[in-house]
């Protein structure tokens, strides 16, 4: 038996399709998708806009049901859960990173990485935090607003916060798309060390090439359908 097969992935689709009404007319955003993300890579998901990219990050991570196929995180297949079940796995096994950050004004930047924690219920590991944290370098920001702090400096809150429940997989959609250059190869840079250093699977949609430079493989979506997938050797340094 191949080696690959034996390595379980940190999350794996089998023949997903999503098919959407709307107004009468059938879009098949998803047509039969295969892949899997093996547990410490870091992967860039590619493709035109309307190719199904976010459609296959919320279908992988949950958010969404797929019309047909089948969605693993870690060993656990998603079509059997219950949305409680659901709910409960994508606090406690997913981190998410968004354009916009989607931290909530009303907290602080301590307030908003352990959110996750108190929703779920999960007694917070202060070692863990403490070293996320730190390796995100929003110590000093702790008991600022998120009104208070710069674009980069938001979306490195949004990466503590998805990483305080140490979650078996983060999914990234365009966690770049709304900073500027230099700032946004400060993050990507941040992404693809915590990869590194510590093991973290990360699936990232992006349109931006130099953004996919910084993963170790390249997914290519087209019409619903994977069309290229390539690992990326000498992927983009630590910035
Ligand atoms: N809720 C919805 N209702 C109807 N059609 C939808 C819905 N969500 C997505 N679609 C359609 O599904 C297809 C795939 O959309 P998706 O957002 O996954 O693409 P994408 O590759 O992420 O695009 P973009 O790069 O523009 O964000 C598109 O044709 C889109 O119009």
């Amino acid at each position: 038996m191949p080696l690959l097969t034996e390595v379980p992935a940190a999350v794996r689709v089998e023949q997903l399709t999503r098919t959407y009404d709307a107004g009468g007319q059938l879009v098949h955003a998803l047509a039969g998708v295969d892949v899997s993300f093996v547990p410490g890579t870091f992967t860039a998901v590619m493709g035109p806009s309307g190719s199904g990219k976010s459609t296959l990050l919320q279908t992988a991570a949950g958010l969404d049901r797929p019309t047909s196929g089948r969605v693993f995180v870690g060993d656990t297949e998603l079509s059997g859960l219950s949305e409680t079940a659901l709910t409960r796995l994508r606090r406690t096994k997913i981190g998410f990173v968004f354009q916009m950050f989607n931290l909530i004004g009303a907290l602080s930047v301590e307030e908003n990485i352990t959110l996750p924690l108190r929703l779920s219920g999960v007694r917070p590991d202060r070692r863990w935090l403490a070293e996320v944290v730190d390796r995100v370098g929003v110590a000093e920001l702790m008991h600022r607003r998120p009104s208070e702090l710069s674009g980069g400096q938001q979306q490195r809150v949004a990466i503590a916060r998805a990483l305080a429940i140490r979650p078996e997989v983060v999914f990234a959609d365009e966690p770049t798309g709304a900073l500027d250059s230099t700032t946004a190869a400060g993050v990507l840079g941040l992404l693809k060390s915590i990869v590194d250093e510590h093991g973290q699977t990360i699936v990232m949609v992006t349109h931006d090439p130099v953004a996919a430079s910084y993963a170790d493989r390249v997914v290519v979506l087209a019409d619903g359908r994977i069309v290229a997938d390539a690992p990326q050797l000498g992927s983009a340094a630590v910035a």
